[in-house]
């Protein structure tokens, strides 16, 4: 460290990075691109998918958010205490794949009738998680096991994503407001959280790059 992280100016997907590293007392360089240098400039064509965000803590460059989020879960032990939970694990991340998938549709492709779908429609694509805290000691832990995990950094990152963009939403969701209450309150995590890095950093872009 500190671990370099190569992004745009926004919260996605990088947040949920840069919450599990600070939770870890962790520090990370990130270079911030501007569009401007995006589209002028040679950085995309050497991206492997031609996007970023990109991990350069070794050669050659890691590319996708969820490799380099599974990358910290391994180096930092948050990927359940054995290969069950860690493919529990990777189950909790993947189902949130498709909250984020219609999250982002909310954010960038739909009008208000669509906003108001999405709302009308989110205690369902919340619910999984609920069921999988509450089969967890009562909802009194964490999704798997008895230990944070790259994922519960990622629900977090969604959670508070969805109370910016719509305060109040999780309120008929008691059990995932503990959650985001209890993991909040982590010293290192709270500090991050009220820091103007996080605070000041856009839900997503006005647009898409
Ligand atoms: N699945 C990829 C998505 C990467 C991606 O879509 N990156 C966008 C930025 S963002 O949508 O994640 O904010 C990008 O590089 N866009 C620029 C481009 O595609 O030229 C990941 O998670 O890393």
């Amino acid at each position: 460290p500190p671990y370099p992280i190569v992004y745009f100016s926004t919260r996605r997907p990088c947040e949920t990075m840069h919450m599990l590293l600070a939770d870890q007392g962790q520090s990370w360089k990130e270079e911030v691109v501007t569009k401007e240098s995006w589209l002028q400039g040679p950085l995309k064509a050497s991206c492997l998918y031609g996007q970023l965000p990109n991990f350069q803590d070794r050669d050659p460059t890691l590319y996708k958010s969820n490799a380099i989020l599974r990358h910290m879960g391994r180096t930092f032990g948050f990927y359940g205490k054995d290969q069950w939970e860690a493919a529990l694990v990777d189950m909790v991340k993947d189902g949130m794949e498709d909250v984020h998938r219609h999250c982002s549709q909310l954010i960038y492709r739909t009008n208000e009738e669509g906003k108001a779908k999405y709302f009308q429609e989110m205690p369902g694509h919340l619910k999984p998680f609920e069921t999988l805290l509450i089969q967890n000691k009562e909802g009194k832990a964490f999704f798997v096991g008895n230990q944070i995990s790259f994922a519960s950094y990622n629900l977090l990152d969604l959670l508070l994503n969805h109370q910016v963009l719509a305060p109040g939403c999780l309120d008929s969701h008691p059990l995932l407001l503990t959650y985001v209450a209890s993991l909040s309150d982590r010293p290192k995590l709270k500090a991050y959280l009220a820091s103007p890095q996080h605070v000041n950093c856009p839900v997503h872009k006005a647009q898409k790059i």
